[in-house]
Order: structure tokens, then C-alpha cells, then sequence
């Protein structure tokens, strides 16, 4: 039978409940609401992680709360209200369709009971109120699956810093299991590749595919950040999936914040460079994210593309991220299952009847001694 047996005569211990895997994506997190109310608490625990802002820290906080909570809420805001849709922030619609998917795809493909959640970094739902939740519900192995394809110590690590901060607190910590990074899947880079055929195949095809990639201070990549060069690698193999070389699908960097020198070309720059060098039509790709939120609905698509006309282009079509497609949750769902080799849950032989009808003597156990009886 999975799980630890019981001896302890306490109903509803902890041991009671039959092991379980769990898969938890976690994504940065949005405002709850396009308001500067909503959005000053977000950037406030956002830019204020060590992790993402790497500078003296009283100096810094003493910036962020003198100067840039006072201007930069109002700004985003407004940039988020341009993209805010009835469910809420694009970014968590995509994550929690994805993480659904992703649920369906693998009770499809594996017997045991996986679960599948969402957290997000900053913001709710949390990373150590999830786990802590999974943990409660008995889930014994965990594989955290941050859903940034490349490694930087200011998304990747941040993720995992929340991890280790949830664990420490925990008694019974799950057995854990962590994804760096992706950004060279063989499935990933499939996906990327179907969803600009298809682009071309309902648009046509543009003059050429810029590749923008979030940036980090270029700093940060002199100290040791692997992130510059796994999107590098990323833009690689894409161009060779569809047979183009540096000249058609060239690569940038958007998304700078203040005045330190980030990673180069900045996307700004390039499209206006290609808009005055005679592009008439651009396509435009962000492969460095997994959903559609505010740095390519906004950034992208509507910033980038008005510059990109400023500067005499016709016009420049964004490609959306993959999202929940089926190409997505599969590759991500083949990721998983090379991740979790030799984890019962996942393993062919798994007894999901036994599982089950313990789960369900362990929840009546509970129920009568919540009773009295
Ligand atoms: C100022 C430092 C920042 C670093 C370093 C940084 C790295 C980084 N970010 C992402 C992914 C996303 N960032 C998003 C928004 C966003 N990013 C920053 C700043 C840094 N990011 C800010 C201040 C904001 C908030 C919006 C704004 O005020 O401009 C988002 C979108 C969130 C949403 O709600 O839609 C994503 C996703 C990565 C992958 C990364 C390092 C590689
Ligand atoms: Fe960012
Ligand atoms: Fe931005």
C-alpha cells in the first residue's frame, strides 16, 4: 500500500493519508487588480527580493520606498489595464489554464494521483502556503517546475529560494525535485517552432522573426548568471528549427528597469533600427515566456509594435506565447515524467484502486473521530 501506515491511533494524522506526487508550477506572480493600490504590494515584495535587485540593501530600500513606490504603481498600473481581461490578469489565466492542462495530460498518462498546482512568486497564491497545503493533503514527493525556460537567479533562483524557506519550516518535508530549466527541450523548441509555421501559415510571413528575451542587468551575467547564454541557445535553436539564419530571426532584450547597462540589443532599439533600416513587416516572438502577460501583451505588442511603425515599419505581428496548447502541456508533460523516474506515482504497476480506497477509509476515519465517535 502507498504511504507510511498509521500507528500512532490519531485520527487524521498526517500518516494517515496515502502518499502522492505533486508537480507545482510556479509563475512571478501579478496584481490582483490594474489599480496602483494593487500594484504597489506586487512590486514592493517583487523588488524588494535580494534576488532581483542585486545592491546594497539598506540603500536600495530606502529607493524603492522613497522613489519608486511613489512613481512606477500609477505607470504599471496603466500599462496593465490596457491588457486586463474579464478573468483577471492574462498572466494567471494562462498559468492556472496551463497548470489544468498540464493536470488532464499527466492522470492521462500516468495511474497514480499527481497533483498538479499553481503558485506564484509573488503575490497569491503563495509558494509556501501551496506546499504547505500539498503537504497537508499528503503529498510526499514534490517536482518544482518554475515556468521560466531559462535559468537566472533572478526568476529560476528566486523559485527555489521560496522553496527552501517553505521547507525549513516544515516537519515533514516532501521529497524534492527541481527543474533548473528548459531552454534547450527538444519539445519546447518544437512547439516554438509549429506555433511561427503557423503564424506564417494564417499571416504570411514577415521580413524577419525577432526573438525578444526579458533582460537582467548585464552585471548580473559578469557575475556567473547562465541566463544570456541559455537564450542564446534558445534563439539557436529556433532559428534552426526553421531554417533561418542570424540576419532573419535576430535577438534582443526588452523589459530594462533604471539606468545600470542590462543585457544587449535592447528590443526598443532594434525594432526602431529595423524600422529605419526599411523592414515593412516584422514578426515578433518571446520565447523566454511560457504565458502571455504584461511584458509581451503590452511591452510587445503594443509598445514595441508603435515603435517599430514610428520608425517606418508597416507593421509587426506579435506570436503569441504557447500558453495551454496541446504542444506545450505535451512537452511539459514528457519534462515531468523524466524528472520523476522512479517516483511510484508516475511508475507503470502503480495500484490506483489500493490508493484510492485507502484515501477514502483514511477520510471516514477522520470524519468519525471529528464526530466523537
Ligand atoms: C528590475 C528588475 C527586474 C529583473 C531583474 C527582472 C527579471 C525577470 N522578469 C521576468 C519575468 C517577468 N517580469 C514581469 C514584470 C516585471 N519585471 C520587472 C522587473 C524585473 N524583472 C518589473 C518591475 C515588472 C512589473 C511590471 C512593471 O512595472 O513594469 C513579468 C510580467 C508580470 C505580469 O503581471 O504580467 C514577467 C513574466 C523574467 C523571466 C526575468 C529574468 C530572466
Ligand atoms: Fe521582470
Ligand atoms: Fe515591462
Amino acid at each position: 500500500m502507498p504511504g507510511t501506515p498509521n500507528y500512532t491511533g490519531l485520527a487524521g494524522h498526517s500518516h494517515d493519508i496515502p502518499a502522492r506526487a505533486g508537480v507545482l508550477l510556479v509563475n512571478l506572480g501579478t496584481p490582483e487588480a490594474p489599480t496602483a493600490a494593487a500594484v504597489r504590494p506586487y512590486l514592493a515584495q517583487f523588488l524588494g527580493d535580494p534576488r532581483v535587485i542585486e545592491y546594497p540593501r539598506l540603500l536600495w530600500k530606502a529607493i524603492l520606498h522613497g522613489v519608486i513606490l511613489r512613481v512606477r504603481p500609477k505607470r504599471s498600473a496603466h500599462a496593465y489595464s490596457r491588457i486586463w481581461t474579464e478573468q483577471g490578469s492574462p498572466l494567471r489565466v494562462g498559468s492556472e489554464a496551463l497548470a489544468a492542462a498540464l493536470q488532464a495530460e499527466l492522470a492521462q498518462r500516468r495511474p497514480g494521483p499527481v497533483r498538479v498546482e499553481l503558485a506564484m512568486r509573488y503575490g497569491r497564491p503563495a509558494v509556501a502556503d501551496t506546499i504547505a497545503r500539498m503537504q497537508r493533503e499528503g503529498v510526499r514527493r514534490l517536482l518544482v517546475l518554475p515556468l521560466y525556460p531559462q535559468y537566472s537567479a533572478t526568476s529560476t533562483g528566486s523559485v527555489f529560494d521560496a522553496v527552501a524557506d517553505t521547507v525549513k519550516g516544515l516537519r515533514w518535508p516532501p521529497e524534492l525535485r527541481q527543474i533548473n530549466d528548459y531552454h534547450d527541450d527538444p519539445a519546447y523548441i518544437a512547439a516554438l517552432a509549429a506555433s511561427v509555421r503557423a503564424h506564417w501559415d494564417r499571416h504570411g510571413r514577415g521580413e524577419k522573426l525577432l526573438m525578444s528575451f526579458h533582460g537582467i542587468p548585464e552585471r548580473y551575467l559578469r557575475a556567473g548568471d547562465p541566463y544570456f547564454c541559455q537564450c542564446h541557445a534558445t534563439a539557436r535553436l529556433l532559428r534552426e528549427a526553421l531554417g533561418l539564419t542570424d540576419e532573419q530571426a535576430p535577438m534582443s532584450f526588452q523589459s530594462r528597469v533604471g539606468r545600470e547597462r542590462w543585457l544587449h540589443p535592447y528590443t526598443d532599439e532594434t525594432v526602431k533600427a529595423l524600422g529605419r533600416d526599411g523592414v515593412k513587416r516584422l514578426d515578433a516572438i518571446s520565447p523566454g515566456f511560457a504565458v502571455d502577460c504584461l511584458e509581451t501583451l503590452e511591452e510587445i505588442a503594443m509598445q514595441n509594435a508603435e515603435f517599430f511603425r514610428e520608425a517606418g515599419g508597416e507593421s509587426m505581428r506579435y506570436i503569441r506565447c504557447l500558453n495551454a496548447d496541446a504542444s506545450h502541456v505535451d512537452a511539459l508533460a514528457a519534462l515531468v515524467l523524466r524528472h520523476t523516474q522512479g517516483w511510484p506515482e508516475f511508475s507503470p504497476g502503480y495500484d490506483a484502486a489500493a490508493a484510492a480506497t485507502a484515501l477514502a477509509a483514511a477520510r471516514e476515519r477522520a470524519r468519525r473521530a471529528s464526530q466523537g465517535a
